[in-house]
């Protein structure tokens, strides 16, 4: 009967990856108790966008061999190293940049963060605005210094099930940071391998806008799975976003998709839905991902200004919702991108 139902599961494909669960070596464990089936998938990500398909599938494909009466789905999670791992222990570094300023880049880091960490992924945040180092402010630990361990790595803080590093922890609050290029680069330098990050599914760091020093820094001192771009609908900001994907083109960076913030607002009186910079704009820059839309929600503002990202203290926002399926599709787009760089024999 296990050989039966292994033989079934081969049929069963992944349906972002195209490939069977089996060669993938998504299947963990099946146990045989008579007629009753238990599976044992091994997703590549917590946050798997296709759970309930998958669950589905595998569901249909083993009631279909004969004397199968019962099936249970069980999941498991583990997050796959890309051939390069880019640093020890950390096994996808993931840019979240944007070509204008105040578009909505670090609110989007910090609740893609944190969604990511509630389901169950261990997650780093490190903060390279280093020229406006707003995360520690959105997680409520601004006033808390970074400390040094007995290596004299520096300790990450930790906030809301993630561990930080930001600027704003180690320089005096208010005061303006003025660093040339090489400065930028031994601060970038340190964070990211002078730091003790410990074992991480995904670091996320939060770039400066535009196409700087500090982008080019981090593109050349560490091997990124991608980078995302957030933009908000409204020309200006695209024309940005258009120059912000080209310098990750040309550094070899793969675009792991868009964000749109700022998409849309919806009267909490009467419902009715306000294009406000003309919704659906980062469709038009180019056959890239279009990983969600957030809307323009005074919690989520509300929130940063308060220390706890709106998918945890309004977890049932229309933001949100929306940033929980962005973090999800983008696990998803992390878990493509590493698998298909991968020989089959490193799968399983
Ligand atoms: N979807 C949203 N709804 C309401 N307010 C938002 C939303 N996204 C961001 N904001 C607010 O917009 C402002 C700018 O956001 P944020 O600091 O995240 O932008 P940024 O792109 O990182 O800026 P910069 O790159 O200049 O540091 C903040 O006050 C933030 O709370």
């Amino acid at each position: 009967m296990r050989e039966a139902v292994l033989e079934v599961l081969r049929s069963v494909n992944d349906p972002e990856l195209h490939r069977d669960l089996v060669s993938l070596g998504m299947i963990e464990r099946i146990d045989v108790a008579g007629s009753d089936i238990t599976v044992k998938v091994n997703l590549t990500t917590p946050a798997c966008p296709l759970k309930a398909t998958i669950e589905r599938d595998v569901r249909e494909a083993v009631m279909s061999v004969t004397g199968v009466e019962s099936v249970t789905v069980e999941f498991g999670a583990q997050v796959r190293m890309p051939s390069t791992p880019p640093m020890p222990g950390v096994k996808n570094v993931l840019l979240i940049g944007s070509g204008k300023g105040g578009v909505g880049k670090s609110s989007v880091a910090v609740n893609i963060a944190c969604a990511l960490a509630q389901s169950g992924a261990s997650v780093g945040l490190m903060d390279a605005d280093v020229y406006g180092p707003s995360v520690a402010h959105m997680l409520g630990k601004s006033s808390a210094k970074l400390t040094g361990n007995a290596e004299r790595k520096m300790m990450p803080l930790e906030a809301h099930g993630i561990r930080f590093i930001s600027m704003a922890n180690l320089s005096p609050a208010g005061q303006a940071l003025v660093w040339r290029g090489p400065m930028l680069h031994s601060a970038i330098q340190q964070f990211l391998k002078d730091a003790a990050w410990g074992e991480l599914d995904y670091l996320i760091v939060d770039l400066p806008p535009g196409t700087g020093d500090v982008q080019l820094s981090l593109t050349q001192s560490v091997q990124v799975t991608g980078a995302v771009i957030v933009t908000t609908p409204q020309d200006v900001a695209l024309i940005d976003a258009a120059r912000a994907i080209d310098m990750f083109r040309k550094a070899n960076v793969p675009i792991l998709g868009i964000i749109e913030n700022m998409s849309y607002f919806e009267a909490p009186d009467t419902g009715h839905i306000y294009d406000l910079f003309g919704r659906g704009g980062a469709s038009k820059l180019g056959n890239y991902p279009v990983l969600g839309e957030v809307p323009l929600d005074t919690d989520v503002r509300q929130d940063a200004d308060n220390g706890t990202p709106a998918v945890i203290s309004h977890p049932q926002a229309a933001a949100s919702i929306a940033l929980r399926q962005i973090a999800q599709n983008l696990a998803g787009r992390v878990s493509v991108q590493t698998l298909t760089e991968l020989p089959m024999a490193q799968l399983a």
